[in-house]
């Protein structure tokens, strides 16, 4: 793997997003990565929980700026949007404790992955933020439904207008944040906590999620696909190509 390091630990999988240089930017590389861990973890019946975490800077930036950018046309990014979307919607359905753990900035993309965990644990350091708004884009991955199922639908709508970024300390009081842990020996604290979540046995956490899964689906569908939709159509606007631009010059311009 070029973009993940993974690895079981007792019965819990560990996934840690590793692009350091683009703070952990979500390329197609680690779309693709990703899609092939899950899919062999979504079948190991010994497995309780899944943890993502990034490192101290970034839990992940979101898409791949750079990258993303050689695709302008809105048919050409939807697929990628929807194939992101997919994965997160496989994701929140997973049968396992799943746990977004955030020390750096969880932005963008980065903070749709967080809200299709069920557990946020986070440091007082992580920030968080839908800023998308920002690139004068809408969340491609289904992270506008899930934010507003997850803190109510005028603070999630606050975040998306806004593109705020909360500290760890106000996304608890937001709700995006369940647990503050301390910095210090941050990734101990998640492993003690992750230990006390999936006490119980396998099938008993299987069949809480899938209650979770069942009381989701019947209040209402995703909106994965309308998200992708709505964000490839604003990709294409002038609004969109000028924000990309000023944040990749002003990165060049900090080299020179
Ligand atoms: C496209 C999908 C869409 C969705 O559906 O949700 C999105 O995710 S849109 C949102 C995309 N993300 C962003 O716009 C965030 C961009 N990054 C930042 O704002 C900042 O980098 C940061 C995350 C707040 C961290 O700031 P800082 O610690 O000061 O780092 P730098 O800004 O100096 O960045 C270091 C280095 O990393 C490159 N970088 C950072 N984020 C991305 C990114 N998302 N894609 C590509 N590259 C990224 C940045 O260009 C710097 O590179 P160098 O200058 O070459 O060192």
């Amino acid at each position: 793997m070029q973009t993940l390091v993974v690895h079981k630990q007792k019965q819990t999988g560990w996934i840690r997003f590793h692009r350091p240089d683009v703070r952990n930017a979500v390329n197609l590389a680690m779309i693709g990565e990703l899609e092939s861990v899950i899919r062999e973890w979504k079948n190991d019946r010994n497995l309780k929980a899944i943890v993502f975490l990034g490192d101290e800077r970034a839990f992940v930036s979101g898409g791949d700026v750079s990258e993303f950018h050689q695709w302008t046309k809105k048919e050409e990014i939807f697929p990628v949007m929807r194939r992101m979307g997919a994965l997160l919607e496989e994701i929140a359905r997973l049968e396992l404790v799943t746990v977004a753990a955030v020390e750096g900035f969880a932005v963008g993309g980065g903070c749709e992955i967080v809200v299709s965990c069920d557990f946020c644990l986070a440091s007082p350091k992580a920030k968080f933020g839908m800023i998308q708004v920002n690139l004068g884009i809408t969340t491609g991955w289904g992270g506008a439904g899930r934010l507003m199922r997850k803190i109510g639908r005028t603070r999630a709508l606050d975040c998306l207008l806004t593109g705020r970024i909360l500290s760890g300390e106000e996304a608890k009081e937001w709700g995006i944040v369940d647990a503050l842990l301390p910095e210090d020996g941050f990734r101990s604290h998640v492993e003690s906590y992750v230990e006390k979540l999936t006490k119980a046995p396998v099938s008993v956490i299987r069949a809480y999620k899938q209650v979770a899964d069942k009381i989701e689906r019947e209040r209402e569908q995703g909106t994965y696909e309308l998200e992708a939709e709505h964000c490839a159509v604003c990709w294409e606007s002038d609004e969109h190509r000028l924000a990309v631009e000023s944040f990749l010059n002003r990165t060049r311009a900090k080299k020179e």
